[in-house]
């Protein structure tokens, strides 16, 4: 019998609409060049996967949709993952975690496959929204804050993200800060993910490494309001199921094209709670069609063609935002 190799895997992490589609499409477009042929297990929240629609279409990708990978399907994980190794027989594998997953929770999922499949888990890589970072550390308080931690403690390596959306003071604020909840990873400063792929990927050489505990580090001390989010340094996996309960999702399908204007000042007037939106649209006032993204209250459109059946819709997601007012809104815009 053939002798199999075990398949590198790298998980993907990182906060809502942080960059890690961005920093997929880097991934996959580097290891093509070189003739290599990666694969990708996406994972939604909402029941469209609309970053698929970024990635090649020859790249082979499998969905785990309608629910978040390190709880609710974390099983259906490594049946994925030795289905497509089974298929495709691909030379690495990407897990793209959705943003709200806690890396050591798929981490588990990943280790949990390991025991019925030849794979080799290289590492996690975080991807962070500095300027959403940034606020949420100054504010010191919420249920993302402390996710957006725990993704950065689970890094091997760490990308540090939307720096054209911070000041010089606030990357050196930002790195201090990261450095005291993660000494190990290398930090890679980005805008839309620009990174040297090969750099970033040698750093992924070694083992995956479990986080720092709190109680554990040595020399600076944590703030207040860290010490508060760790519930007093106890960084425990009880608490790691708790961040989801607050998310909320409302996926809206469109009956028809809107006014593209109207559809813009909707977006300005979205209501704080709403931290990630994504769609398909079609535009009254312009032929094409085009993919909406919204992260951090910062709209995005990219003209696109899609193939096969695309719906048109837009995804809603935050923390207990009114779906009624979105969808009125929304409603509003089809008249
Ligand atoms: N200003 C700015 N925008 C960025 C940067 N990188 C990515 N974006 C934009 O941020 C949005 C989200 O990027 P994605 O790569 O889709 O983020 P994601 O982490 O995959 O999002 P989810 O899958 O929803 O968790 C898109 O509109 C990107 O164009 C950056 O460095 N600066």
């Amino acid at each position: 019998m053939e002798k199999q190799l075990a398949t590198p895997i790298y998980i993907l992490s990182g906060f809502l609409g942080s960059g890690k589609t961005t920093l997929l499409q880097r991934l996959v477009n580097d290891w093509q060049e070189q003739g290599l042929r990666p694969a990708v297990i996406m994972n939604e929240i909402g029941d469209v996967n609309l970053d698929g629609l970024l990635v090649e279409k020859r790249v082979p990708m499998t969905e785990l949709l309608s629910g978040c990978i390190c709880c609710s399907i974390r099983g259906d994980l490594s049946m994925e993952m030795a289905g497509l190794i089974e298929r495709e027989h691909p030379d690495v594998i990407v897990v793209e975690a959705t943003g709200i997953a806690n890396p050591m929770e798929i981490l588990d999922g990943v280790t949990e496959a390991a025991l019925y499949m030849k794979i080799d888990l290289k590492g996690v890589i975080t991807v962070v929204d500095s300027a959403y970072l940034l606020e949420l550390h100054r504010e010191q308080k919420g249920k993302t804050f402390r996710l957006m931690q725990e993704q950065i403690r689970a890094a091997s390596c760490l990308v540090l993200n939307k720096t054209d959306r911070i000041d010089a003071d606030g990357q050196e604020e930002l790195r201090s800060i990261i450095a005291r909840w993660n000494s190990f990873a290398p930090v890679l400063p980005a805008v839309r993910c620009e990174v040297n792929i090969g750099d970033m990927l040698a750093s992924l050489g070694g083992k995956i490494r479990r986080p720092e505990m709190p109680g554990h580090r040595t020399g600076e001390t944590e703030t207040a309001g860290e010490r508060e989010h760790d519930g007093g340094g106890a960084h425990s996996r009880a608490h790691s199921h708790t961040h989801h309960d607050h998310v909320m999702v409302y996926t809206h399908y469109l009956r028809g094209p809107v006014d593209s204007g109207e559809f813009e000042r909707f977006v300005a007037g979205l209501p704080r709670e709403v931290y990630r939106a994504k769609g398909v649209l079609t535009f009254s006032d312009t032929a094409s069609r085009f993919l909406f993204q919204y992260a951090f209250r910062e709209p995005d459109f990219l003209r696109i063609t899609p193939q096969g059946e695309v719906p048109d819709v837009v995804v809603f997601i935050g923390e207990h935002f009114s779906k009624s007012a979105i969808e009125e809104g929304m409603r509003a815009l089809e008249r």
